[in-house]
C-alpha cells in the first residue's frame, strides 16, 4: 500500500508546522490576476488595483527574464506587503519556477519566511505527477515551522505536460494542501506535439464539417473547441478531491470575444476561475465567472418550491427535482459570495 493512512494524511509534516486544512476556505476566485513583480512601473499599481481582483499572484516564472528572477522574487515579496490581502479579503498568491529549475529553492524559501503571513496559495507549474506535491509539501512544511506560520499554505497545480494530464487526478489528491488545478494550454501544447503557437482558445483548422449538399453547395463547418476533454478531465479530477478548477491563460489580449467564450464554456463545465493576464480581461472574467442574475432568480424558485431539497415540482414549465435542487443550490451559493463582494450584483440577485 503506497497511500498515507486516513490519520496520518492531516498530519502536519514537520514539527512546529500548522495542521493542513481539512476543507478548503469558501473564497471568491473568479479571477486570478497575474502581475510581473519586476517591474517597477506595474508594481506600483498593486495597491489600487488589489480591491478590484479577487485574487493578485506575483508571476516569478514564464514571461520573467532569467536575469530578471532575482528582481521578481523581490517584487513579489515587496507586493506581500504592498495591501492587507489577508485582512481584506484579496487572495495573494506566487507563481514560482519549476522544481527542477535553479530558482524554485529559494522561490520557495523567500516566500515562506518573508511573505508566509500574507502568502495564500504557492502555483507550481509543470506539475507531472504526485511525487512533485510531496516534495513541495514538505519542503514548505519545514519553511512554515521556521516562520512560525500558524495558516498552511496552499498549492495550485498547473497542468502543462501530457505526463500530468494523465496522472491529474493523482494530482488532485496528493496532499490536503491542494486548493485546485489550472490549464497550461501553451506548454500543453507543445507537449502533447498540438501543432498550435496560441495561448489557449480556439483554431480555425479545429473544425467539423457538414455532410456533403447534394447539390454540391459549399459545406458548412464550425470550429470546436481543442480545449474541451482537457478541462472536463481537470473539472472531474478536481471535483473528485474536493478542490478547484480554473481555465488559465487566454494569451490574445485583442481578442475580448474569443476570451469570454472560452472563458464561459470553462464556467459551464464547472471551472471556478480564470487567469487575466492584462486589464482588460479582469470585467470579463468577473462578468463570466459570477452567474447570470436571471439564472439565481429560477435557481431560488426551485430552491423555494422545494425546501426540504425532495420531491418534484413544475417550474414555468419545468419538471424540477432533487437533483435540479441541487443544481440551484451550486448556483445560489455562489450568487451569495459574490453578493458579498459586489453591491450591483447583490442587488440584481435579489431582483424578481
Ligand atoms: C501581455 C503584456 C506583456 C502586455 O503588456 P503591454 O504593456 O504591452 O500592454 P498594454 O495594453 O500597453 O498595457 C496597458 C496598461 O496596462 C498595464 N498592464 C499590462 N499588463 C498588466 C498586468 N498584468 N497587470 C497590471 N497592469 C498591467 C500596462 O503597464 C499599461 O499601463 P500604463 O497605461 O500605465 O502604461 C502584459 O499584459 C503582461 O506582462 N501580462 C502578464 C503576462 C504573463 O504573466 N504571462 C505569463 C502567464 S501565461 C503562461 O505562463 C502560460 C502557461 C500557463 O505557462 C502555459 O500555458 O504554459
Ligand atoms: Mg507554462
Amino acid at each position: 500500500m503506497s497511500q498515507k493512512t486516513p490519520r496520518d494524511f492531516f498530519k502536519p509534516l514537520a514539527i512546529g508546522a500548522p495542521a493542513p486544512m481539512r476543507d478548503l476556505p469558501i473564497r471568491l476566485e473568479r479571477m486570478i490576476h497575474f502581475v510581473p513583480p519586476h517591474l517597477d512601473k506595474v508594481r506600483a499599481k498593486v495597491p489600487d488595483m488589489a480591491g478590484s481582483v479577487d485574487v493578485m499572484l506575483a508571476n516569478l516564472e514564464d514571461a520573467i527574464p532569467a536575469d530578471a528572477k532575482d528582481a521578481a522574487r523581490a517584487g513579489a515579496i515587496e507586493m506581500a506587503n504592498m495591501y492587507d490581502w489577508q485582512g481584506k479579503g484579496t487572495g495573494f498568491w506566487s507563481r514560482v519556477n519549476p522544481l527542477n529549475s535553479p530558482w524554485f529553492q529559494e522561490d520557495v524559501s523567500e516566500l515562506v519566511l518573508k511573505a508566509g503571513h500574507q502568502l495564500d496559495v504557492i502555483m507550481l507549474p509543470k506539475v507531472e505527477g504526485p511525487w512533485d506535491i510531496h516534495f513541495a509539501d514538505q519542503y514548505v512544511a519545514q519553511l512554515e515551522a521556521k516562520a512560525g506560520l500558524t495558516r498552511p499554505i496552499l498549492f495550485h497545480a498547473i497542468l502543462e505536460t501530457a505526463q500530468g494530464m494523465a496522472r491529474v487526478e493523482e494530482i488532485a489528491l496528493a496532499s490536503p494542501r491542494m486548493q485546485g488545478i489550472s490549464l497550461g494550454p501553451a506548454d500543453l501544447a507543445a507537449d502533447r506535439k498540438m501543432k498550435t503557437t496560441r495561448v489557449g482558445g480556439g483554431h480555425p483548422f479545429y473544425r467539423v464539417i457538414d455532410d456533403p449538399n447534394e447539390d454540391g453547395s459549399p459545406r458548412a463547418s464550425a470550429q470546436q473547441d481543442p480545449w474541451h476533454y482537457t478541462i472536463a478531465r481537470m473539472v472531474d479530477a478536481c471535483r473528485m478531491a474536493g478542490i478547484n478548477a480554473f481555465y488559465g491563460p487566454f494569451g490574445d489580449i485583442a481578442d475580448l470575444d474569443a476570451c469570454e467564450q472560452q472563458f464561459r464554456n470553462a464556467f459551464l463545465l464547472g471551472c471556478s476561475g480564470t487567469w487575466s493576464l492584462h486589464p482588460k480581461q479582469i470585467a470579463i472574467a468577473k462578468n463570466v465567472f459570477s452567474p447570470d442574475p436571471k439564472e439565481v432568480v429560477f435557481a431560488r424558485k426551485i430552491l423555494a418550491a422545494m425546501p426540504d431539497g425532495s420531491g418534484v415540482a413544475m417550474i414555468d414549465g419545468k419538471m424540477q427535482d432533487d437533483a435540479t435542487w441541487k443544481q440551484a443550490k451550486v448556483i445560489s451559493d455562489l450568487a451569495d459570495l459574490v453578493a458579498e463582494k459586489d453591491p450591483d450584483l447583490a442587488k440584481a440577485y435579489a431582483a424578481g
